[in-house]
């Protein structure tokens, strides 16, 4: 039996997580759960899962989380201390890192302190930290499975043999199929009136609204290359995307003698978690089974960087290092929230953060606390921009 912390429970990830560990109460126990402002949800989650702790970060949904468990013997802690105690708890084996943005850096780095297995959706935390989280990784013994459908078909693909965080053999570069959005064949020139309700209509995943904008302005593949430079340590040059509108095909390895590795399936978040639940042995879970016939074509295309410079932006902050990558990321979460709650428009988001990525020092990455001050200040510069420009 194996002892689960899901944070972000309350969300996509969090979702699709537990429904697999619905499937198969002999395997997985919940011990924590974690969410943010979704108090009525979580205390729902609580009363079926049980677990032995709750932890709300948002310090106004707690006391109604509280109240809602009083009966329940449940403990209920808040904040992001308390998160991270309980991801050090020795009981946990695996922790589910599905928080949403850099609000999940520093749980991501504790579960790595604490050498857990870490079943990673929440890219943000490895696109700032990377540099960090990587070596502390292999230091403290931490096995890392990314859960993200594009790093975890890699990591299918390289095979049971293969450690995260390691080079891959024999491997001359890998291609993150990328499904282009809902505005893929949308002309540049209507852009401009693209509303936030269109760009979290995402054609094939069913996701959380901040990564739905991400594909959409394709800034989620851009912070996927990052992902993949940390997890495969790979440089960019080697990383490429290519646009595949059916999400059939999760991403591939191209190996040295030419052949070509996928991982194929329906589109569905329950795939990539049971594969990293099971730990590399394959579970059930409740996803469909594919059916090629019924699919019949499947399309590709290079991605149009005119169209989407965000894609491009990430691969600047690789090539630049140090803290270029966290800035970007910072940026982006201020831009999409800004354009999510109709502050700025669609085409506003790359220019905004490219205008940030360009125009702050790079330094060399030193500590968390350095990143989380630089956090901090890339919020306060983008929430200036977004003021004068309105
Ligand atoms: N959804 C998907 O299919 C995929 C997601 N990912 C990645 O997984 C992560 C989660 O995405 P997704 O599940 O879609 O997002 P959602 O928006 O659906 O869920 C986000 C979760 O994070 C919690 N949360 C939000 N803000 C904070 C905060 N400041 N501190 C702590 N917790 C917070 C939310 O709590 P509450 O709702 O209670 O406020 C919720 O539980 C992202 O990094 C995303 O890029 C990667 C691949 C696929
Ligand atoms: C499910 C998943 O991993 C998402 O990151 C997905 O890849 C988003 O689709 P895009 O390919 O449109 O970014
Ligand atoms: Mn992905």
């Amino acid at each position: 039996m194996k002892q689960l912390a899901v944070l972000g429970a309350t969300g996509s990830i969090g979702d699709s997580t537990l429904a697999i560990i619905r499937k198969h109460p002999e395997k997985f126990k919940v011990f924590a759960l974690s969410g943010h402002n979704n108090a009525t949800k979580l205390i729902r989650l609580a009363l079926e899962f049980r677990p032995a702790v709750v932890c709300v970060t948002s310090e106004s949904a707690y006391p109604e989380v509280q109240q809602g468990l009083t009966a329940s013997g449940i403990e209920v802690t808040m904040g992001h201390e308390a998160l991270n105690q309980l991801v050090n708890e020795s009981v946990v084996d695996m922790v589910v890192a599905g928080i949403v943005g850099n609000a999940g850096m520093s749980s991501v780095m504790a579960a790595v302190d604490a050498g857990k297995t870490l079943l990673l959706a929440n890219k943000e935390s490895i696109v700032s930290a990377g540099e960090l989280v990587m070596p502390r990784a292999r230091e403290k013994g931490a096995r890392i499975i990314p859960l993200d459908s594009e790093h975890n078909a890699i990591y299918q693909c390289l095979g049971t043999s293969y450690q995260v965080g390691e080079r891959p053999v024999g491997v001359a570069s890998i291609t993150l199929t990328a499904s282009g959005g809902p505005f893929w064949e949308k002309p540049l020139a209507e852009f401009a009136s693209i509303t936030p309700e269109q760009a979290v209509a995402h054609p094939r995943w069913d996701m959380g609204a901040k990564i739905s904008v991400d594909s959409a302005t394709l800034m989620n593949k851009g912070l996927e290359v990052i992902e993949a430079h940390w997890l495969f340590n790979m440089p960019e040059t080697e990383i490429g995307v290519m646009v595949h509108p059916q999400s059939i095909i999760h991403s591939m390895v191209n190996y040295l003698d030419g052949s070509v590795l996928a991982q194929l399936g329906d589109p569905d978040m329950q795939i990539p978690i049971s594969f990293g639940l099971g730990l590399g042995q394959r579970i059930t879970n409740n996803a469909s089974f594919l059916d090629l016939l019924s699919v019949g074509q499947l399309q590709f295309t290079a991605a149009d960087d005119h169209k989407f410079p965000c894609l491009d932006l990430a691969r600047q902050a690789i090539r630049h290092g140090g803290t270029a990558a966290a800035i970007l990321n910072a940026a982006n979460e201020v831009t999409v929230k800004a354009f999510l709650n109709h502050q700025i428009g669609f085409l506003q988001i790359p220019e905004m953060n490219d205008k940030i990525l360009n125009s702050l020092p790079i330094e060399a990455v030193e500590s968390m606390a350095q990143l989380s001050e630089l956090d901090r200040r890339v919020r306060v510069l983008t929430q200036q921009l977004i003021k004068q420009a309105n």
